[in-house]
């Protein structure tokens, strides 16, 4: 029966001697949006290239409904990872059209919408005959988002799909995800920087560190899972007995430590819950100056 779960398993991925992904090990499931953190050169770009049948890899294996999705079509059928559009090919400019994108797409990704494709162009201001090397960085996201979008794949990926985005662009394209989300139900996996603008869009993240998921599950449960407490010193120090104390820092007799576990109620302590971006910082920021 056909489900739509991609499992990762025993991953493992070098480029020569460096090693990027260490026996990682995930489940996608259908129905969620995912959001995919990790710091520069953490590995996600990898990591979704080989989720997506990309780019191979040396040990482990990468499943779509218990099929492995390397060089299976019938698998790949249901995934899309929409990549930005180079501006060279083989160190000239890439001369091609948006037009000639739209049309590999097209017979790529067998649910292919063209007109949501025509509307999603319209609503971008994108021109059809334009080459790839004129656009903008936007422009260039955009197209991106686009067939990303318009692929209808079961499960789409999309590789810092903001960060070229203005502001307004940006929510245009929050937008645009919750109503497909909405209408669909797909399950979207997006990397992104800036954690704090779409953490209301995931539903689930996974913090990728050292090549390996160190976090994954619902972005509810876990914010509820960490406290930032400030204090006199011994207070603070009251409050985090049994709880592992992820950063501390003591200016005269006062005290803030970062938490993960419930600080003890007897202590006489602010406590402030964590935004997804402090969460990530404290977990995966090592030698980042804490909160
Ligand atoms: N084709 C390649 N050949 C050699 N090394 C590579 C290649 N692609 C990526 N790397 C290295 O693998 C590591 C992970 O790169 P990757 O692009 O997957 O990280 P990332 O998390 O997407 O980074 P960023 O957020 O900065 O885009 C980096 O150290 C990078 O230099």
């Amino acid at each position: 029966m056909t489900q739509g779960i991609l499992q990762a398993d025993g991953l493992c991925k070098s480029y020569g001697r460096k090693t990027v992904l260490e026996n990682l090990s995930l489940t996608l499931r259908p129905g969620k949006i995912y959001g995919l953190v990790g710091r520069n050169g953490a590995g996600k770009t990898t990591l979704l290239g080989c989720l997506s049948g990309q780019n191979p890899f040396q040990k482990g294996s990468v499943t779509y409904d218990g099929a492995p999705v390397w060089e299976n079509q019938d698998a790949l059928d249901h995934i899309c990872f929409s990549r930005e559009l180079p501006v060279t090919l083989m160190g000239s400019r890439n001369n091609l059209k948006m037009q000639n994108y739209l049309d590999a797409a097209a017979l790529f990704y067998p649910n292919w919408d063209p007109d949501y494709a025509a509307r999603l162009l319209d609503l971008f201001h994108l021109e059809k005959k334009s080459k790839v090397y004129a656009l903008s960085q936007g422009q260039r996201s955009m197209v991106t988002i686009l067939i990303a979008l318009a692929s209808r794949a079961p499960l789409t990926i999309l590789d810092e799909p903001a960060a070229g985005l203005d502001v307004v662009a940006r929510e245009q394209f929050y937008r645009l995800l919750l109503d497909d989300f909405a209408q669909t139900g797909r399950t979207f996996v997006i990397s992104t920087h800036i954690i704090e603008e779409a953490a209301s869009v995931f539903e689930e993240v996974l913090f990728l560190d050292a090549g390996k998921i160190v976090v994954s599950g619902p972005v509810d449960e876990l914010l509820a899972q960490f406290y930032a407490v400030s204090g006199l010193a011994e207070e603070v120090d009251r409050a985090c007995q049994g709880v592992t104390v992820l950063s501390a820092r003591t200016i005269g007799r006062r005290k803030e430590a970062v938490i993960r576990g419930t600080p003890a109620p007897e202590a006489d302590v602010d406590r402030s819950p964590l935004g997804l971006q402090q969460v990530f910082v404290a977990l995966c920021g090592h030698g980042a100056e804490q909160i």
